[in-house]
């Protein structure tokens, strides 16, 4: 390539330092998507917010996204561009996280309606601009890293908003202490602070369309520099939405399938992670905050124990799918497996205390969803490219999802508690890893952008009947705890308390065993449906791949004959 028609991405760093830029917002708007699931009793105890209200909040932050707002905000950002779109539903998550956080502190009003007034419409703001956000973030993405490391960016790009959701759920309620709101001003700075990002940005994206513009208008675009150069105007002409697109993958019995499966799969994944830590200490008695040693050995052997196992299984999964098979032999694999998990368990067994602390605590166990995603997503999403087998590892992925449930709703026991956890995280990166991709192979890539955008439409029509369904079921299976807190509430407020004071108590009140614990039973057992209908969805993407021949079980870039 010609020296003098070298364009800002043509340098690496300032590649890596836009994707770093960028994704600060994937990081900051999933946070603020998740930030509110370790608070679910804190905005009961503290605000008067029982779980149905709770999931009222959460699921209509779904609300525009059911109604189309991806598909318009996808049309919008093909007439605007990255920077305009950019602004703009990056804004709009930023005023809806200033709501959100004006709400808590009581700013519109201190009694319940108007706080749960505020959060609502904070939360529909913000809901507005989140999956445009990362629409624009992925256009971003592939704007400057087509022809270098596309697969490669957008696989760290998920990783930050993983980290956002992980960081969210594990230290959100140390923010907060004893009241929310500390909680949820942190999380709107943190959307704030990313749109600021955002901002820097805009002066690389102005100053490469700038370099672009004076290429081309030297004539000097020809060859490889003018696919580089002139790649934004192509794909931007080539992948407008177009609503008569839309009928055709309507019509596609893959698509359909594909679709249905990405609604049902994450219906019980996203709903599942907002409950995930009150689910964890109502039903196996984790704690909600830290406990001293002491406390855990009271919590009980058997589920110290199991959690050191679920530590040690973890490893060992990890090192499996990490240590390369190309490493001579299988029984060199083995014995590389077996020296990385013995280390490792010993050292298990020497922070066996300080571990332990952590994983009785419900937040921070229930991060580790998320966590293991980032790094599990990529390792599948390598294994779907070199061995193909996308539909039966979503066969698969479904089938660990009901073990999952099952073992979370109809067992008590803190083993399978934390193996259902561990098979959640496995199927929450395989999916996802064996999905995303499978869509780019059963539409033509000018269709993509309308294929993910209706995708994410339906998705949040199930994301916004489960956020609130979870919570909605949990109150009405439970009136009689329900009343029991509701009536403790007011007679410490009029007792004189403050509410952190009241959040205290109760939690104290629950531990000595003078208050009940909700029951999670039918909540997360009506998940497990999710799990049974994903399975038969994707036998069926199986069946349709067979017939039509997209080659889902081929590796990338492979065709069936
Ligand atoms: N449509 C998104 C959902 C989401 C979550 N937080 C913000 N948006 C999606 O499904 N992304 C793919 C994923 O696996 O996270």
């Amino acid at each position: 390539m010609n020296k003098s028609n070298k364009i800002l991405k043509d340098s690496a760093a300032v590649r890596w330092l836009v994707l770093v830029l960028v994704s600060s917002l994937m990081f900051a708007t999933y946070y603020f998507q998740d930030f509110f699931s370790p608070l679910r009793e804190l905005m009961e105890t503290d605000l008067g917010i029982n779980s149905e209200e709770f999931g009222r909040v959460i699921g209509l932050t779904t609300i525009a996204n059911m109604f189309g707002m991806i598909i318009i905000g996808g049309i919008i950002l093909d007439k605007w561009g990255i920077r305009l779109a950019g602004l703009a539903f990056g804004g709009l998550a930023t005023l809806g996280g200033i709501i959100t956080a004006l709400a808590s502190m009581g700013y519109f009003g201190d009694d319940k309606s108007s706080v749960l007034a505020g959060l609502i419409v904070g939360r529909i703001l913000f809901g507005s601009g989140l999956e445009v956000v990362c629409v624009v973030v992925t256009r971003t993405i592939v704007k400057w890293f087509k022809g270098y490391e596309l697969a490669l960016a957008m696989a760290i790009n998920m990783g930050f908003g993983r980290l956002g959701s992980a960081l969210a759920i594990a230290i959100s309620l140390d923010i907060a202490g004893v009241t929310v709101s500390p909680a949820v001003v942190f999380a709107a700075t943190l959307i704030g602070l990313s749109l600021i990002f955002f901002v820097v940005y805009l002066f690389f994206d102005i100053k490469m369309d700038k370099q672009i513009k004076a290429i081309k208008a030297a004539g000097q675009v020809k060859g490889e520099e003018a696919i580089i150069a002139g790649v934004e105007q192509e794909e931007e002409a080539d992948e407008d939405f177009k609503f008569s697109d839309l009928i055709k993958l309507a019509t596609n019995k893959s698509f359909i399938y594909i679709a249905l499966l990405c609604v049902a799969f994450y219906s019980a994944v996203f709903p599942f992670i907002q409950y995930a830590p009150d689910l964890l200490v109502n039903k196996f008695g984790f704690s909600y905050v830290l406990p001293d040693s002491a406390t855990v050995v009271a919590f009980g052997s058997e589920a110290l124990g199991s959690s050191l196992v679920f530590v040690v299984i973890f490893i060992f999964a990890l090192s499996v799918t990490l240590i390369p098979n190309s490493l001579k032999g299988k029984s060199a694999k083995r014995l590389s497996v077996l020296i990385i998990v013995g280390v490792f368990a010993v050292v298990v067994y020497l922070v066996r205390d300080t571990l332990g602390v952590w994983l009785v605590n419900g937040p921070k166990t229930a991060s580790l969803i998320p966590l293991g995603t980032i790094i599990f997503t990529p390792i599948f999403g390598s294994y779907v490219d070199k061995k193909g087998k996308a539909a039966s590892l979503m066969i698969l992925g479904a089938l660990l999802l009901i073990f999952a449930h099952l073992s979370l709703s109809v067992f008590q026991s803190p083993f399978l508690a934390y193996m259902g956890l561990l098979s959640l995280g496995i199927a929450f990166s395989l999916v996802p890893a064996a999905m995303w991709p499978s869509v780019a192979k059963i539409v033509a890539e000018n269709r993509l952008g309308t294929a993910y955008a209706s995708m994410f439409t339906v998705q949040n029509w199930g994301l916004g009947a489960f956020f609130w369904g979870i919570g909605a079921l949990l109150y009405k299976v439970n009136p009689q705890v329900v009343q029991a807190i509701s009536e403790m509430r007011e007679s410490l407020l009029a007792q004189g308390l403050t509410s952190g004071e009241v959040a205290d108590k109760i939690k104290l009140l629950q531990l000595e065993g003078s208050l009940p614990y909700y029951d999670y039973t039918w909540p997360i057992l009506m998940l497990v449906a999710c799990g049974v209908i994903s399975i038969f969805l994707a036998f069926k993407l199986k069946q349709a791949d067979k017939e039509q021949g997209y080659g889902l079980e081929l590796p990338s870039g492979q065709k069936p004959e």
